[in-house]
């Protein structure tokens, strides 16, 4: 027996609709308005005596309960945006007596001010998620490939092919070179090129973590560990990086106390989180990179050797940019092509005369020393044409800075010919710049080691090389 709503009316029903909070349209088989509530007709901005008998995608923006008008499959939950706001539709095919008939849709349409509300929650909701999703993304997975490392000349190209050789196998790699040359680029090139590559790459800089801090980051911690800890401990970058990768920047830089710990953690496989009992099995590759003498360091003591040849089974020696100089010019302009996106030009060259210039430098900072020059020359830059005006004065007047050197090295060997005498600040001036550049040419472009070298502090030192224009 059919169920009926005995003496029902259409009033009734109108009613009911219109206490629901969801706003309802109903169509035929060809997807003509056969009913549509007030506040929908409201919403979009139109009327009832309108909308009937109208096609409902003329109506409706977005509309698709024609299709399953047409179809009979419900749809169920799709977003819809309509007037600019997402409503979330519900639509369902209509069956009478088993016939496809039509459909009744449902959108949510709340108030004006809830659907603000919602809205804005929603957007900052999703705007938070992609932040930290790109951020995840972006610091969990290598980001340059081979293709990225510009060199031709021999020892370059060397050096890259050794990296793509030993890509593919698992042994760990030691990238050796001046900072700035590349080694973290060379590693996230390994990584993109290994069976890891779907896995993570977690970049770790070993001089930048307080000592106190190098177990619990690394090997993460139990609840509880220790006062301040996290609630409910924290995953270590050794966990977070499993079947990946693990670049450890600045290996030279790790304490005594931690590369024992690390040595554990690699001969071993496993690591033992801070407070806790249970080890937890890890699958690493190790990639470690160092502008310091390793072997130095083992002889002195502060660098153990059992950990120096786990982790040197492949050595990589990048070479610094002064020994290749035939390469400046493309890395320059690859330089050129990344600065360009970041400062929104185009077609910006370099004058002859400056690749001349760049190349009579020594670049104790290498390729990052180049970059920062071509950025600072970009943003002082009116045309495309880079020329030797938008250098640093410090590159500008190497020419000048050539012939003090020369004329300083007759000094010591000369007590014949007496110089001239300058303003004593003049010559305390160029003296200090001297020296300030010879202590970062011999500590490789190292700003702190430099610093040490010179026995001043790190402020103190930052100042001077922003008065002597030294980069
Ligand atoms: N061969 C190259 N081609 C293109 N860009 C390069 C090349 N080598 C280095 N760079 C760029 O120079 C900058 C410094 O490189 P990177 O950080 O890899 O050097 P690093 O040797 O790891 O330095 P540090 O020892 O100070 O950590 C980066 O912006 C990198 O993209």
């Amino acid at each position: 027996m059919k169920l009926e709503m005995r003496g029902l009316s259409i009033d009734w029903l109108i009613e009911i609709i219109h206490l629901c909070i969801e706003r309802i349209v109903i169509v035929d088989h060809n997807g003509i308005i056969v009913y549509i509530d007030e506040a929908y007709c409201e919403f979009i901005g139109t009327t009832f005596d309108d909308a009937v008998g109208r096609p409902v995608q003329e109506i409706i923006e977005n509309s698709r309960m024609q299709i399953v008008a047409k179809t009979g499959e419900k749809e169920i939950e799709h977003l819809q945006p309509i007037n600019g706001s997402v409503m979330i539709a519900n639509r369902y095919p209509i069956f009478i007596d088993g016939k496809l008939v039509g459909a009744v849709g449902t959108v949510i349409f709340p108030d004006p001010d809830n659907l603000r509300h919602f809205k804005n929650k929603m957007s900052n909701l999703l705007e938070e998620l992609n932040f930290y999703k790109n951020k995840a993304v972006n610091e969990l997975t290598s980001k340059y490939s081979f293709d990225d490392l510009i060199g031709n000349s021999q020892a370059f190209i060397e050096a890259k092919a050794l990296g793509e050789k030993v890509a593919g196998n698992e042994s760990s790699v030691l990238v050796t070179g001046e900072s700035g040359t590349g080694k973290e680029l060379f590693a996230h090139a390994i990584h993109q090129n290994s069976m890891r590559s779907h896995f993570p790459f977690i970049a770790i800089n070993c001089a930048s973590i307080p000592e106190v801090l190098f177990e619990s980051e690394l090997f993460g911690y139990e609840d509880g560990a220790f006062t301040g800890a996290k609630k409910g401990g924290k995953e270590g970058l050794f966990k977070v990086a499993n079947k990946g990768t693990v670049f450890l920047d600045e290996i030279g830089d790790m304490p005594l106390s931690m590369q024992s710990k690390l040595l554990r953690a690699l001969q071993e496989k496993e690591i033992q989180p801070v407070g806790g009992q249970k080890t937890i099995p890890i699958d690493l590759r190790i990639i470690a990179a160092t502008n310091r003498d390793l072997t130095k360091m083992v002889e002195d003591g502060t660098f153990r050797q059992d950990l120096y040849y786990r982790l040197n089974v492949i050595n990589i020696e990048i070479p610094p940019l002064r020994d290749r100089k035939e390469d400046i010019a493309a890395i320059s302009k690859k330089l050129l092509q990344k600065l360009e996106r970041k400062f929104y030009r185009k077609g910006t060259v370099l004058s002859p005369k400056v690749v001349m210039r760049l190349e009579g430098h020594k670049w104790p900072g290498n390729v990052r020393e180049l970059e920062n020059v071509l950025e600072r020359a970009i943003n002082v830059l009116d045309g495309t044409v880079i020329k030797s005006e938008h250098l640093p004065l410090y590159i500008r007047d190497q020419e000048i800075n050539q012939r003090e050197e020369e004329f300083s090295m007759a000094e010591s060997t000369s007590t014949l010919d007496l110089p001239a005498v300058k303003p004593l600040k003049v010559t305390i001036a160029r003296a200090e710049k001297r020296a300030i550049t010879h202590a970062l040419e011999i500590a490789g472009g190292d700003k702190l080691a430099a610093a040490k070298l010179l026995g001043i502090g790190k402020t103190s030192f930052y100042d001077k090389c922003k008065i002597y224009e030294i980069r």
